[in-house]
């Protein structure tokens, strides 16, 4: 229907990235582990890790949609090719390029070979800042790098904004287990993984394996007991406050500890009800990016779940690189969200007073 088109794309294009992960750093093929020259930090005050497949991915998946819908494109992604361009890069690029080239020459559909500029190219045509008018790209290309260099969970994260509303997103995460994880099995390595979940505006959120089969439709946990639910947060502390999440759960009566996890894949396994409820408060002073959460939000909204910031507004993908936020984001169901509501109120109003 109305964007058929485009979540064809976005399903072939993550996929084709996610198999550029994989390649590096999956369970499958663990004898081409990352490495440490694959791994470089960030420029600036937050040096945060970027790897030769996270450009990889943001080349690939720009290349595709170009390719998919040639004319009129726009692109906010992470990366850049900064870095890449400084005395010393070359090395890193050829092996980017390397890469990108074997991802498409294994699919098959365009039958070029792009050379180091054409990548570097695609990776900074992601530079459009978004808004509230026509149509954006939104790319995380790998969300969760922390976890993606671990070995842990990761996704390729893509969705598309219409006149600043989320109307797609397709989250790829290689490393998911397509049966439910738990507290008990936060990575049953012995599991088969790889899912690709996907949602369009109106039709609901669907899952299916990596190269495409086995498609399921999707519906968050319908725990309406507290007691019953369990939770999600980050892996990384840096990234939440886990002491926070720790005291809505317990004011909220949750029993079980915490599932702890990277990336957007969080909001995936949301999505087919692995939990009930997700809690993100990152610390002061850092300000979420749309791409961190587009595509997840969409992904939840579609199979029944509700997304909010900590004042219980939704989220505004309409302003730009990044969302302008109270506090945290919160994630649950129907049911529950009214009591996880008055839970982050009471537990942040407990932080704010002064300590005896
Ligand atoms: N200091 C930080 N606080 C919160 N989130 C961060 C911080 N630094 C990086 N991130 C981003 O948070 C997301 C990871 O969230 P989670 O903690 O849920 O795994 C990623 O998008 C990561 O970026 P990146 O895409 O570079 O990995
Ligand atoms: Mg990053
Ligand atoms: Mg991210
Ligand atoms: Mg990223």
């Amino acid at each position: 229907m109305a964007y058929d088109k485009e979540l064809a794309a976005a399903i072939k294009a993550a996929s084709l990235a996610a198999r550029l992960c994989r390649g590096l750093c999956g369970f499958q093929k663990v004898q081409k582990a990352l490495l440490q020259s694959d791994v470089r930090s960030k420029r600036g005050r937050n040096k945060s890790p970027v790897t030769v497949a996270d450009y990889g991915s943001q080349a690939l998946v720009s290349f595709v949609l170009q390719q998919e819908f040639p004319g009129e494109f726009s692109l906010v992604a992470e990366e850049d090719s900064i870095d890449l361009r400084k005395d010393g890069g070359g090395e890193i690029v050829e092996r980017i390029t390397k890469l990108v080239n074997e991802s498409l020459t294994s699919d098959g559909s365009y039958g070029v070979s792009l050379s180091s500029e054409d990548v570097l190219k695609a990776i900074d045509s992601g530079k459009s800042e978004g808004g509230s008018q026509g149509r954006h790209w939104v790319l995380d290309p790998i969300d969760g790098t922390k976890g993606f260099v671990r070995g842990d969970q990761y996704a390729v994260a893509l969705a598309l904004l219409d006149r600043g509303n989320v109307v797609l997103g397709v989250l790829a995460c290689p490393n998911l287990p397509l049966t439910s994880i738990s507290v008990a099995h936060p990575h049953s390595p012995n599991n088969e993984v790889g899912c690709l979940f996907f949602a369009e505006v109106g039709r609901g959120t669907y899952m299916q394996l990596l190269d495409g089969s086995s498609t399921v439709k999707v519906q968050v946990s319908a725990v309406e007991n507290p007691e019953e639910a369990s939770f999600f947060e980050s892996y990384e502390s840096a990234h939440s406050m886990h002491d926070l999440s720790s005291l809505i759960a317990q004011k909220l009566g949750v029993k079980a500890a915490p599932i702890r996890m990277d990336s957007q894949v969080k909001y995936g396994a949301l999505s087919r009800g692995d939990g009930a409820i997700y809690l993100r408060f990152p610390r002061n002073g850092y300000r979420e990016k749309i791409w961190d959460h587009a595509a997840g939000s969409i992904v939840v909204t579609e199979a029944g779940g509700v997304v909010t910031d900590a004042a219980g507004k939704q989220l505004d993908f309409s302003k730009g690189k990044y969302l302008d936020l109270d506090t945290g984001i919160i994630v649950s169901n129907q049911k529950l969200m009214p009591l996880l509501f008055d839970a982050v109120r009471a537990s942040l109003a407990e932080k704010a007073k002064p300590q005896p």
